[in-house]
């Protein structure tokens, strides 16, 4: 029996080939394998209420997806940019954030899982940062994926937090590939990174007892190529693995005195 840490993969839905799927690009799964933590895929339902999943695992990864979050979970009206949406996705992400903040699961989360926690503690987003006065275009170019991956812009990792604590650098550049972002932070998060027009590329849980991570780029391309997305991979397999031991030391102790 695998002895690495569970780690559920929040999937995204889709159409292939005519039919509704679950989705969830490989380089997610290839990095947590890389790891050495095992990956499992979580099919959202938007009816459904799967939280007990996170009592069988060890971590939990809120994967990037080109839709968005529906603007109404931040009270704000559909701009026109805004094109595409995944509800169910929605609704396991809003289901699963405060589940695993409660069970304090290592919770990892990118892009658009990034923005869902955001979300999730009340906080806003612009639905095409590229129109906000003072703020740049955060797209990724339409070239071929290692471009589009690429290093594109230089954040500033905030001094003292908890990104701090584990970056190799104060500063680094990271790829770009979002039209959305944070536009007020929620309540109970710090900012852990900026970029260098001010947007905030990184958060995490104030009074979170593990690993509670959320960056706005994509540290799953090629981690170990990168010191800083091989760093968050690092902390965050440390983490998966203590949250492990811990389990079974409860489950001995369970099993042991009833
Ligand atoms: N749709 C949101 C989030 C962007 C995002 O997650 N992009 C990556 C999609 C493909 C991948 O998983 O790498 C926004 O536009 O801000």
């Amino acid at each position: 029996m695998s002895s690495r840490p569970l780690v559920g993969v929040i999937a995204c839905r889709r159409d292939v080939e005519g039919h509704p799927a679950h989705v969830v690009t490989d380089k997610y799964l290839a990095a947590l394998r890389e790891y050495g933590l095992a990956p499992v895929i979580l099919p959202v339902w938007e009816n459904g209420d799967e939280r007990d999943l996170l009592g069988h695992l060890d971590g939990l990864l809120l994967t990037g997806s080109h839709t968005n979050v529906a603007p109404e979970r931040y009270g704000a009206e559909l701009a026109p940019q805004n094109t595409r949406a995944d509800h169910h996705r929605d609704a396991a992400a809003f289901g699963w954030i405060p589940a695993a903040l409660d069970l304090g699961l290592p919770l990892f989360g990118i892009c658009r899982g990034f923005q869902e926690l955001n979300v999730a503690f009340g906080g806003s987003l612009h639905q095409a940062v590229q129109n906000v006065p003072g703020l740049d275009d955060h797209r990724e170019p339409d070239v071929e994926l290692a471009l589009r991956y690429a290093p594109a812009h230089d954040v500033t990792i905030l001094p003292g937090g908890r990104l701090a604590a584990l970056a190799p650098e104060p500063a680094s550049r990271v790829n770009s590939l979002h039209q959305q972002g944070i536009a007020e932070l929620g309540m109970g998060l710090c900012a852990e990174a900026v970029a260098h027009d001010g947007l905030i590329e990184a958060i995490s849980v104030r009074d979170a007892p593990g690993f509670s991570l959320a960056v706005q780029w994509h540290p799953e391309w090629r981690p170990r190529e990168h010191p800083l997305y091989d760093a968050l991979f690092e902390a965050f397999a440390g983490a998966c693995r203590g949250y492990r031991a811990q389990q079974s030391i409860l489950e001995e102790v369970e099993h042991a005195y009833g």
